[in-house]
């Protein structure tokens, strides 16, 4: 291949992308240990003698090989490099980074390991040999970037041989999202399957089975004209007279007068190009007919670029397979989830079924609401289902939650599926495992929040991100909404957002400017204010300046069960407010916060992270117990551990004698919670660094809520963990301790935050009522 020369921002692009390939390791993917290997018993277990006992166990049963080893979700990634993308024949070592590449995103997308294998064989029935005898390390094959047509011989043949899913995802990944963007395209243009004409570019794997899906979905073969790098595929050609085509093109093969892709073009409704960079001119869209709709998937160089198309046809809908330009066609829209959803069930094919699943999932995704992750990852673009977006995005975490479920249906349906999925409902909350990370261990919250939906006010009604999160909200039913903000300002951000819910239907508008429960609140906040010093001018003011003060009174005054405040501002500002109106429960000598942390191994929930400068002993103690009454309503039971640089007495410093002062309090007053302390940070989640010093302690395995000392130590663990852990998946702050449920975020709070919250919210209204 002549290397072309680079512009300065594709040298960029191609520096970065070396870098990023080099450093820090080399390489995109690794393989890690799922079990610990620590000790002696460990490797007994591991290895020799132990894992005899598996393989013996597997050597009777087979079907336990998805139980005792890692089989049941690993895909291997298999290419010959002879299509690597639009590159072409460059040879399996050169395709190594992008099977890697396919690797990062099973995982990243899907939770799907894979081994990417790389072959050096040509010939299809020796491929079919080495390939086939993989089966027993494998739960499934995705066929990779193989040439046609020895890729559709390979494919039958292993499909026929093997008993677990086998996929060419050029061929069927790519088909499934062109179709979807087919399908969606022909309904913004009004224009019938069943009567358009496809003008084609390439007659390879991606392109044989677009056209196999969609006529399956009602394109009409006759209706179809393909060119390869010969031209047009038609009768008189002489490797057709000569009865050399494949079978995969003379399927397509025409009766025309036509012979290059400009005679194709002509007058065609669309166009879908899976050939390479560059053959279809503006001079070939402009003759195509009304509102043509242009499916240009080369990579990594379409065959023709966007502002190209447009400039020739302002009218045209065009699609790539690159992610710096609308409408990203790319087979990851599909192949991470259609495994997860086949390795789930036990498929031992992926079947015609399955991929129509997807097809329709996928073309559903893009009509509805953009989640807020998808409006963050892709900001200041217009995500609303149009020309310019008519498929899902990439990052979109909806498309797990709904292929893969789909997938399993099918596969349950079409008689594969040995582990049928009994209960889909509950695997589409196992799945959100894969995306939110939160999600099942929000559940038994959510659950809570969902049995009694409260009246949660939000004091910045106009955030974008807490419409949407309303929006998830009110879709989930986890709470009723009100919202704090200028009604024509809410309304403007709605419809920019897309969303649909409706003020006065879905949820309640408090308008700051004009309420008429104004006075009513003002005159609480003077009542409650004026041995403050604040004279009823003063009150007026300060609720007309402040939406948390406004929601605070609104709770106070039995308008509202809870409140969500803090997206902007600082957190003492909407503190004062909330501590001045709703304040303390009885029996709270302090308010406090707690942040929960969800990381891969454990979760910790840390306090006091915002409030408590440096808490007394007394102070600490009710902190964790409030702390350990918060942790219960997530299902999981609270393990206390308080911490300092001081080992079970090793020290005698103040702030040490402080913390096993607390210890002593909080046992004496909660002797049924697990808890122990002072101790340090690894003996808190280690009980073997632990025993050392304690051989019986009054805690067992890891503890879940670490009390530090004072606000500094709290607020930085929290953010140094944050980070540190690779995952800032967060639920707080949980602000403990309050009259009624407050909850004051940071300006950082993503919209899944705010949902979280609201559910937190909406749970604790309900507990509170359990125990009134
Ligand atoms: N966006 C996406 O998700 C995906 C994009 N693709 C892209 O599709 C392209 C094809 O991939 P794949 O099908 O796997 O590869 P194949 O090698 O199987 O097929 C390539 C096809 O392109 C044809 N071709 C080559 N040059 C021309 C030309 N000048 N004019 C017309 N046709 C031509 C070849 O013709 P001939 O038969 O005569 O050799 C062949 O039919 C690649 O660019 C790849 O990156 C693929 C998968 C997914
Ligand atoms: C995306 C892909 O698989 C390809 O271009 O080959
Ligand atoms: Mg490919």
């Amino acid at each position: 291949m002549t290397k072309p020369s680079l512009s300065p921002a594709e040298q960029a692009l191609r520096d970065a992308a070396l870098e990023y390939h080099r450093s820090p390791t080399r390489g995109k993917i690794a393989v890690t240990p799922t079990k610990p290997l620590a000790n002696q018993r460990d490797l007994s277990l591991a290895y020799s003698p132990g894992v005899a006992y598996a393989c013996l166990a597997i050597e009777e049963d087979p079907s336990l090989a998805a139980d005792y080893t890692s089989r049941a979700n690993l895909v291997g990634v298999v290419t010959n490099g002879t299509a690597v993308l639009g590159l072409g024949n460059i040879g399996p070592l050169a395709g190594k980074p992008v099977m890697e590449g396919k690797g990062c995103l099973f995982k990243k997308f899907a939770g799907v390991d894979v081994f990417d294998i790389e072959l050096a064989e040509h010939d299809p029935d020796k491929l079919v040999e080495i390939i086939a005898a993989m089966e027993p390390t494998l739960g499934g094959i995705n066929l990779e970037d193989i040439k046609a047509p020895e890729c559709f011989y390979i494919e039958k043949k292993l499909r026929e041989r093997l008993s677990i899913p086998v996929f060419h995802d050029d061929q069927h990944g790519t088909a499934i999202i062109s179709s979807a963007a087919l399908l969606n395209g022909l309904e913004l243009v009004g224009k019938k399957i069943g009567e358009v004409k496809l003008a084609v570019s390439g007659a390879g794997a991606a392109a044989i089975a677009c056209l196999d899906l969609m006529v399956s979905l009602g394109v009409k073969t006759e209706n179809i004209f393909v060119c390869d790098s010969k031209g047009l595929i038609q009768s008189e050609r002489a490797d057709a007279l000569a009865g050399k085509l494949d079978a995969s093109k003379q399927r397509f093969c025409q009766k025309t007068a036509g012979r290059t892709l400009a005679d194709a073009a002509k007058d065609a409704d669309v166009f879908l190009g899976c050939s390479t960079a560059g053959v279809l001119t503006g001079e070939m869209v402009a003759t195509m007919a009304r509102d043509p709709i242009i499916l240009a998937l080369a990579n990594p160089e379409p065959e023709i670029r966007p502002e190209i198309a447009k400039a020739a046809r302002p009218d045209c809908i065009i699609a790539t397979g690159r992610s710096d330009y609308p409408n990203q066609v790319n087979n990851v829209l599909c192949f991470p989830y259609i495994f997860r959803g086949a390795l789930d069930c036990g498929a031992t094919k992926i079947t015609e079924a399955m991929k129509v699943a997807c097809v329709h999932e996928i073309a559903a995704l893009a009509k509805a609401e953009t989640s807020d992750e998808v409006a963050a990852a892709y900001a200041g673009k217009d995500l609303r289902f149009g020309p310019d977006y008519l498929i899902p995005t990439p990052f979109d975490a909806r498309l797990i939650l709904r292929i893969a479920p789909a997938v399993a249906r099918a596969a349950a349906e079409s008689g594969v599926a040995t582990r049928p999925i009994a209960d889909l409902d509950a695997y589409r909350v196992s799945l959100s495992q894969y995306v939110y990370q939160t999600g099942m261990f929000m559940r038994p919250v959510f659950v809570a929040a969902k049995a009694a939906p409260a009246r949660v006010v939000y004091a910045e009604g106009e955030d974008e991100r807490v419409l949407r999160a309303v929006q998830e909200v009110i879709y989930e039913g986890l709470a009723k909404p009100i919202l704090i903000g200028r009604p024509a300002v809410i309304a403007m951000r709605i419809e920019r957002a897309g969303l649909r819910m409706k003020a006065g239907v879905d949820f309640e508008l408090v308008n700051p400017e004009d309420d008429p429960r104004f006075r009513e609140c003002w005159e609480a906040y003077h009542r409650l204010q004026a041995r403050d010093g604040v004279s009823p001018d003063a009150a007026k003011a300060a609720v007309r300046r402040s939406n948390t003060l406004i929601a605070s009174l609104l709770v106070k005054l039995g308008y509202a069960d809870a409140m969500l405040c803090g997206l902007v501002g600082r957190f003492d500002a909407h503190f004062d407010h909330i501590s001045a109106v709703i304040g303390a429960r009885a029996g709270v000598s302090t308010m406090a916060t707690m942040n929960a942390l969800i990381m891969d191994q454990q979760t910790l929930f840390i306090t006091d992270t915002f409030v408590n400068e440096l808490p007394s002993a007394e102070e600490l103690a009710s902190i964790a117990l409030m702390a350990a009454e918060e942790v219960q309503r997530f299902g999981l039971p609270p393990k206390v551990a308080f911490l300092s640089h001081s080992m079970f007495g090793s020290s005698n410093r103040p702030s040490a004698k402080r913390m096993r002062a607390a210890r002593d309090l909080f046992v004496a007053r909660a002797p049924q919670i697990e808890c122990d302390g002072e101790m340090q940070g690894d003996a808190a989640l280690s009980e073997s660094v632990r025993d050392v010093r304690l051989p019986d302690s009054t805690l067992h395995g890891a503890a879940n809520v670490l009390v530090m000392p004072n606000l500094d130590a709290a607020n930085i663990l929290f953010n140094v963990l944050k980070v540190s852990s690779g995952h800032n998946v967060t639920v707080g702050p949980i602000l403990l301790g309050a009259a009624a449920p407050a909850h004051i975020l940071t300006p950082q709070a993503s919209m899944r935050r705010v949902v979280n919250m609201t559910a937190l919210a909406s749970a604790d209204v309900a507990a509170a009522r359990a125990t009134a």
